[in-house]
């Protein structure tokens, strides 16, 4: 199997799907050059014996075209079906490591699904068409070397030359549309996610003016790349009738023979003609082809058997930097072997949460190093199990506030979800349900169920950003004594407050990214 997962197999049936396509389409193409002989030789009046053959032909092949084209639906639908299923499989498993949410089901879905529209609207037609135009053309022959010369290069114009335009020009045209695209995007989602800020600041209408432009713009492009596709399908048509009239003058036969050829010639282009429609999509499934690829082309990170041993995180001189910015964290070194507790000050965009991201592992290290236990983070598999914490961002399920604890510990009775909660200084009953990313709740109470999930986890490395900000100072400092009396490891609290880091063992000032030297970062907090 290669990296399209196509298998010899699938290979054989699409060329049985294709084989029946063609039958199909030969089918109606001797089905029309038939009845067209029957009747121009009918009216010879010639003894009724001599149509008998034709006469069953015409039913037979109605018959056949119907029973192929069935069976061609059948077998192009289950070649892509079977090929979809371990295609979808394998970019699954090279998509998960690497993206989650819209993204992951936009590559999952559309880019797959344009895969089956290229099996089935292009390749497999194109495929018949092109067995069906080589038989009308060497049907031709017999008659004309000139005619079919001539049915093939029309053949040639309708079914590749034209597909090829519109390629190009639909091409073209989503390359100059894309800007335009991608502020409609922007557009449209700042008039959803902002519309009350927008009501309120009077710029509603503003707004979706600019909006309505974009799609304006978008309109009139499109509608030129329709017409523009529309005019080649129209010229298809043309050289459908120009070849059409050509090869029922060059063709030198018996008149009942000519009008067979000439209405085989005609049937053929049925075939080919559609390939111009097609061709637009063509751009579109080329690009979710290049994403498949991109995907698979990249080996998903295999994790290694390797397992947490004794706990012990090093950052050496590590840094991370998004592209076009100044460094969100550079040459930080820390040392943080099980049980000690480091505190990380610093003002608003010092780098702290970039701090804790690396160590959770969402976040790789673009200059220095991140060992746990002297080896790179990304060869554990089971590192969510030894750090986790009360992350800014943490994700609330859409379930009650039971589910969303028993995710931290599965086994824990309604007693100890009671407790974690009244640690945290977290309020609401168990069955009280959270809404889509815990909108139901308030951004308080959304803090707290994060922070009580983390005290029922109770990982050897805990990690806490700014868990307690949105409480009262008094009933804030409360939660996180009771919070870090808990904790049985390795402890990194995130806080604006230094007072919250009595007893830690180091305190890290972080300023524009980098950590301040022990002297410039103020007292250090008393001992525990
Ligand atoms: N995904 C990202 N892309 C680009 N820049 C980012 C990204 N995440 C963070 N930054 C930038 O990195 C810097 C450090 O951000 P970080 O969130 O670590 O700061 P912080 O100290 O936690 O701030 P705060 O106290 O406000 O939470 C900031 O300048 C921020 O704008």
């Amino acid at each position: 199997m290669n990296r399209w997962a196509v298998s010899p197999r699938d290979v054989l049936r699409l060329l049985r799907a294709a084989l029946l396509g063609a039958g199909a389409e030969l089918a109606a193409l001797a089905l029309m050059a038939t009845a067209a002989w029957l009747l121009l030789r009918a009216a010879e009046r010639p003894p009724l014996g001599a149509l008998t053959v034709a006469i069953v032909a015409v039913r037979t092949l109605a018959l056949l075209r119907g029973g192929l084209r069935y069976a061609e639906r059948l077998a192009g639908h289950e070649v892509v079906l079977r090929w979809l299923t371990t295609l979808r499989t394998r970019v699954y498993q090279a998509l998960t490591p690497r993206y989650s949410g819209g993204d992951l089901v936009t590559r999952l879905v559309s880019d797959v699904d344009a895969l089956q529209d290229a099996v089935l609207r292009w390749l497999l037609p194109a495929g018949v068409a092109a067995l069906v135009g080589s038989v009308a053309v060497g049907v031709t022959a017999t008659a004309s070397t000139l005619a079919a010369g001539v049915l093939a290069g029309g053949l040639a114009v309708a079914g590749v030359l034209l597909p090829w335009l519109v390629v190009r020009s639909t091409a073209r045209a989503a390359e100059e549309n894309a800007p335009k695209r991608a502020e409609l995007a922007e557009r449209a989602v700042e008039l959803v996610t902002g519309h009350r800020e927008l009501v309120a600041a009077g710029a509603l209408a503003a707004h979706r003016a600019r909006a309505d432009d974009v799609v304006g713009h978008l309109v009139v492009r499109e509608r030129k790349t329709m017409g523009k596709t529309a005019l080649f399908a129209a010229a298809g048509v043309l050289v459908q009738l120009g070849t059409t009239v050509a090869v029922a003058l060059l063709c030198h036969a018996s008149v009942p023979w000519t009008a067979a050829l000439t209405l085989a010639a005609m049937t053929a282009f049925e075939v080919v003609l559609p390939l111009i429609g097609a061709a637009r999509r063509v751009p579109e499934i080329r690009a979710s082809a290049t994403r498949v690829q991109a995907v698979l082309a990249t080996p998903p990170p295999v994790p290694s058997p390797r397992s947490v041993q004794s706990g012990h995180f090093r950052l050496e001189r590590a840094g991370v930097r998004y592209p076009g910015r100044a460094p969100a964290l550079r040459d930080v070194d820390l040392d943080l072997p099980p049980g000690k507790r480091v505190g990380i000050l610093g003002p608003s965009g010092a780098g702290k949460t970039t701090l804790l991201r690396l160590l959770l592992g969402a976040e790789t290290p673009t200059e220095g190093r991140v060992l746990l236990d002297g080896h790179p983070l990304d060869e554990y598999a089971d590192l969510p199990r030894l750090v986790s914490g009360a992350e800014a961002d943490a994700h609330v399920f859409h379930t009650t506030v039971r589910e969303n604890l028993l995710i931290a510990d599965p086994d824990a009775t309604d007693d100890e979800l009671r407790e974690a909660c009244e640690t945290a200084g977290f309020d609401l009953g168990l069955d009280r349900e959270t809404g889509p990313d815990g909108d139901r709740l308030s951004g308080g109470q959304r803090q707290r169920l994060v922070l009580a999930r983390a005290v029922l986890a109770n990982p050897r490395v805990l990690l806490l950003d700014e868990p307690v900000e949105g409480l009262d100072p008094a009933h804030g400092d409360a939660v996180l004594a009771k919070v870090l009396a808990k904790a049985r490891g390795s402890v990194v609290l995130v806080t604006h407050r230094p007072e919250h880091l009595a007893g830690f063992d180091e305190v890290v000032t972080l300023e524009d990214g980098r950590a301040l030297p022990a002297s410039a970062a103020g007292p250090r907090p008393a001992p525990r």
